[in-house]
Formats: structure tokens, C-alpha cells, sequence
């Protein structure tokens, strides 16, 4: 089929102009709203009888904001204060592992121009607690359409849903669709964090 006519396709090509649309004013704020959003959800999954390293959580992965998603860097400088370590994704083959991402990062570009931690503290998606994941397009029941290279796919195939790491999704509430067109392949998503709720799926 060509791309034009696959509707995956054309659902990211028009989320993607959403998202960078955004004003500054939208991305700055649309940033701080999510770390009370956070503290919420962690807060009821603390009254929940969850696996520890989720209620807990030491490792926590999340990712340099681009093409207009949401930044996660709120939450990052929250995460430093409480010393709980932050992890930034790799790109090795056509999967992800997770570089440790602290003040004293040097960085390399990846094929994207993302940069990418240079270093030899890498970890696989398995050994994190939490992974902030970013997006184009989401919907309740978990569905996530991302960049289409299938990184976070791959990198997460089989995982079981009550089991660490948690996979959560961090969007602007723009990027919110009724029902997205779902793969077999896709991994669906614990929770997403908007600037203004907490959907856990
Ligand atoms: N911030 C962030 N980091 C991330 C991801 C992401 O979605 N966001 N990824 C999530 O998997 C991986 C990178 N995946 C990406 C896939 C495509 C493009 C992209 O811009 N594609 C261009 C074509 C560029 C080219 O062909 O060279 C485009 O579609 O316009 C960017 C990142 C790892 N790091
Ligand atoms: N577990 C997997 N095994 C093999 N191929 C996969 C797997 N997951 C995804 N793919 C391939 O990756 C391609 C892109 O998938 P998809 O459009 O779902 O990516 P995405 O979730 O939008 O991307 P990303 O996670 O990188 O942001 C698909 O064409 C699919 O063939």
C-alpha cells in the first residue's frame, strides 16, 4: 500500500502538525502541569498492591523532547532531587537501551539528530521501573502511535502488563484520538500523563 493512502500514516502526518503547532507559551506550560498529574498517579498506585519497583521506582527512563512532543524535563529535575536515576534512550540495531543521563552527560547525535548520552552505563528496557514514553498519537485503551520506526515496539515485545518496567506515555491532550488503527505488533501502554489528566488504561 502507499503511504498516502495507509491511515497510520496519514493520522501521524496530521498529529505531528498538531503537536508542532503548539505555541512556547503551550509547551512550557503544558510541561509543568505534568509533574502534579505524576505525583497523583504514583500516589494511587501506592495504594494499590503493585509490584515494588513501581511504587518505588530507582530507574526511570524518559527522552529529549523533539518535533514538538512534550518535555519531560519537569519531571527529570524532580527525579534529580529525589536521586532516583534517569536513563534516555539508545538506538542499537532497530531496538532501544537506555543510557544514564545525568548533569554530567556528553552527548552524540543518532541518525535523527536526537542527541543520545555517550556512555558506558547502559541498561536494558527490562532492568528500569518506569519508562516515559514519547508520541504522536493515543488513545484509552492503551494504543500509541509513535515516530514509526518501531523501537519501543521491539524493544518491548511480550512484556506483561502488570510487570516493571511500567510503560507510560507523556502527550499534549491534543494528541488524543477516539480509536487508533492498531497493529499486531504494537505494545500497548499502562497509563498516559497529559497536562491536565491521568488515563491509566
Ligand atoms: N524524543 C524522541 N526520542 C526518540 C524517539 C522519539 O520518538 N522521540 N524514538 C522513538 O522511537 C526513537 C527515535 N525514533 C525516531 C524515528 C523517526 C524520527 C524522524 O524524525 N523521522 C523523520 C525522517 C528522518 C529521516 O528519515 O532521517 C520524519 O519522519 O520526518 C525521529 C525519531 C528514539 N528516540
Ligand atoms: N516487535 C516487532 N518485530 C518486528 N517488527 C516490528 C515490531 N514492532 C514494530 N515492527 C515494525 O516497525 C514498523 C513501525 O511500527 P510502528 O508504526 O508501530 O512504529 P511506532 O510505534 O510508530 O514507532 P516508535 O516506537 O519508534 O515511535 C512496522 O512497520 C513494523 O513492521
Amino acid at each position: 500500500m502507499t503511504s498516502h493512502l495507509d491511515p497510520r500514516q496519514t493520522l501521524r502526518r496530521q498529529l505531528r502538525q498538531t503537536r508542532r503547532n503548539l505555541s512556547s507559551d503551550e509547551q512550557v506550560n503544558g510541561a509543568q502541569n505534568l509533574l502534579p498529574c505524576f505525583a497523583q498517579y504514583l500516589n494511587d498506585l501506592q495504594t494499590q498492591n503493585l509490584d515494588k519497583r513501581i511504587q518505588h521506582p530507582r530507574k526511570i527512563a524518559l527522552y529529549l523532547s523533539n518535533d514538538g512532543e512534550i518535555s519531560p524535563h519537569v519531571l527529570c529535575e524532580h527525579f534529580w532531587q529525589q536521586n532516583i536515576e534517569t536513563y534516555l534512550p539508545v538506538i542499537q540495531g532497530k531496538e532501544l537501551v537506555f543510557a544514564l543521563y545525568s548533569k554530567d552527560t556528553i552527548w552524540q547525535d543518532n541518525q535523527f539528530g536526537i542527541k543520545e548520552p555517550v556512555t558506558s552505563s547502559i541498561l536494558s528496557g527490562n532492568e528500569l521501573d518506569i519508562i516515559f514514553l514519547p508520541l504522536v498519537g493515543f488513545d484509552v485503551k492503551g494504543g500509541r502511535l509513535g515516530m514509526g520506526g518501531g523501537f519501543y515496539d521491539r524493544t518491548f515485545e511480550g512484556k506483561r502488563a502488570d510487570q516493571a518496567p511500567l510503560l507510560v506515555g507523556l502527550a499534549h491532550d491534543c494528541q488524543q484520538v477516539k480509536s487508533l488503527p492498531i497493529e499486531g505488533w504494537d505494545v500497548p501502554l499502562q497509563a498516559f500523563i497529559t497536562p491536565t489528566q491521568v488515563i491509566r488504561v
